[in-house]
């Protein structure tokens, strides 16, 4: 949907202690890619447990468009008759990823070495991000975009006819981006080639080699080189989509601010390129017990028990951790917000290319709420002020944005004043069940 709706205003107060058990819903990224990897094979996929949040409903929507037939058969059950690598046909009208830089990225990058055309967009946050970084790799396969100033969308992609495998190093730490070449080279013939410095999320690669794609990845003094053979018969496949960690973030820091707090978080993931998140707040003296590490679709998964941790420190962030911990930051400088001693987050400058300014948008509305913000281009500082330390009582605008919005609410259940945000309803993107969970569990939040 390319607009968002009419503003949906939330707050959040002091909360007495979150109790409980927090099932939060599948990861986002995984359930694009189960979609996507299931359009191109050729068969039926069953997906369970695959997030019904906005940005997923999009990239469905999506696949049916370009031909897949992609059916709900219940509460995070759905199935995908795929149309094989290069089977795709070109949709009948405009394809509108909603807010998801995820959906149109990957979807960019699966049309692009087919002999069809497609027009994208998507709602005022995703009109604003840089598609060049997507549209620069895949024009070496021989496809062309022509987008808005500045590669932003509405974007046409015309798919190459005739595509040409590509060995590409990525200028910037980005999963989207290598996972755009690497569905590009799906329907390339030969070797394509993606070099990364920095690892990012490696679902793409697993769930490929998982759909029966030929893929390599070696470990090189240039970083992991990933090599992929092209035009291969993708088999269908059964995807149990793991939690997502990303959302779990949201409970999980919640119960380490609110006074008292003990939770429990089933099936968070592990995978060395999700958890930086985790790591930080361990560092920092959360107290977080990794209980029955297991694999769950795919995914070294663990049960995490969360206490309220009342003597957090501020830390450096490793800045090498960024691509493992992304998402994680906004949600992250809440917690050192009530964290003693300054918490310094460098490298991040990725931030400012989501879906909305992230460290402007944390640095404004934590300023707002009384907290001291050091920021540059390329670095977040939060001044901690201490268990319960956070003044609060501001509104906080949210910029169409889920993180942003979902971090102020929580920070709202352990400030000594109400948070108001601008804008909930980008929550629906990634963690529809936001409220419930976290009311559930003991939370003071209210929509309206
Ligand atoms: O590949 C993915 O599923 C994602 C990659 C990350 O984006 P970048 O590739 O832009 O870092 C992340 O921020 C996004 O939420 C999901
Ligand atoms: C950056 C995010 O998503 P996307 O890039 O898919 O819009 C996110 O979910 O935090």
């Amino acid at each position: 949907m390319s607009g968002h709706g009419e503003a949906q205003p939330m707050k959040s107060r002091k909360s007495g202690p979150l109790r409980g058990v927090a099932e939060v819903p599948g990861d986002k990224s995984i359930s694009h890619r189960s979609l996507i990897f299931g359009a191109m094979a050729v068969g039926e996929t069953r997906i369970t447990g695959l997030l019904e949040g906005q940005d997923v409903l999009d990239t469905a929507k999506a696949m049916r468009a370009f031909g897949a037939t992609v059916t709900r058969l219940g509460e995070g059950a759905w199935t995908v008759n795929g149309v094989g690598v290069g089977g795709f046909r070109e949709p009948e009208d405009v394809i509108d990823c909603g807010n998801s830089g995820t959906g149109v990225r990957l979807i960019m990058g699966t049309m692009a070495t087919a002999p069809i055309t497609a027009t994208f967009t998507g709602d005022a946050s995703l009109r604003k991000r840089p598609m060049g970084r997507v549209t620069d790799p895949l024009a070496l396969f021989g496809a062309r975009a022509y987008g808005r100033q500045g590669g932003r969308l509405p974007m046409t992609v015309v798919g190459a006819a005739n595509p040409v495998p590509v060995r590409y190093a990525l200028p910037v730490a980005s999963a989207q981006v290598k996972s755009a070449v690497l569905l590009a080279g799906l329907n390339a013939p030969g070797e394509t080639v993606v070099i990364e410095k920095e690892p990012t999320r490696d679902h793409s690669e697993r769930m490929l080699l998982g759909f029966g794609a030929r893929l390599s990845v070696e470990k090189t003094g240039e970083g992991h080189v990933i090599t992929l053979t092209g035009q291969p018969e993708l088999r269908p496949q059964t995807v149990a989509v793991p939690r997502d960690p990303s959302s779990a973030a949201f409970p999980v820091c919640a119960a380490l601010i609110v006074e008292g707090s003990d939770i429990t978080v089933p099936g968070v993931s592990q995978n060395l390129t999700r958890n930086g998140l985790y790591l930080t707040l361990v560092e920092m003296g959360a107290e977080i017990d990794f209980l029955n590490p297991r694999e769950e679709g795919g995914e070294p998964v663990a049960d995490l028990r969360v206490r309220f941790s009342g003597e957090m420190k501020g830390i450096e962030v490793p800045p090498e951790r960024a691509p493992s911990m992304i998402d994680e930051y906004p949600v992250l400088s809440v917690v050192a917000a009530f964290a003693t001693g300054k918490t310094v987050m460098r490298g991040v400058k990725e931030l400012r290319v989501k879906e909305s300014d992230r460290i402007d948008a944390m640095a404004r509305g934590l300023e707002a709420c009384g907290v001291r913000i050091e920021e540059d281009e390329d670095t977040l500082i939060v001044h901690g002020m201490g268990p319960g330390g956070v003044p609060g009582g501001a509104t906080c605008a949210t910029h169409i944005d889920h993180r942003i919005a979902m971090s102020f609410l929580v920070c709202g259940l352990a400030a000594k004043a109400e948070i108001a945000v601008d804008d909930g309803s980008p929550i629906q993107t990634s963690f529809p069940v936001f409220l419930p969970l976290m009311n559930g569990l003991g939370a003071s939040l209210t929509a309206g």
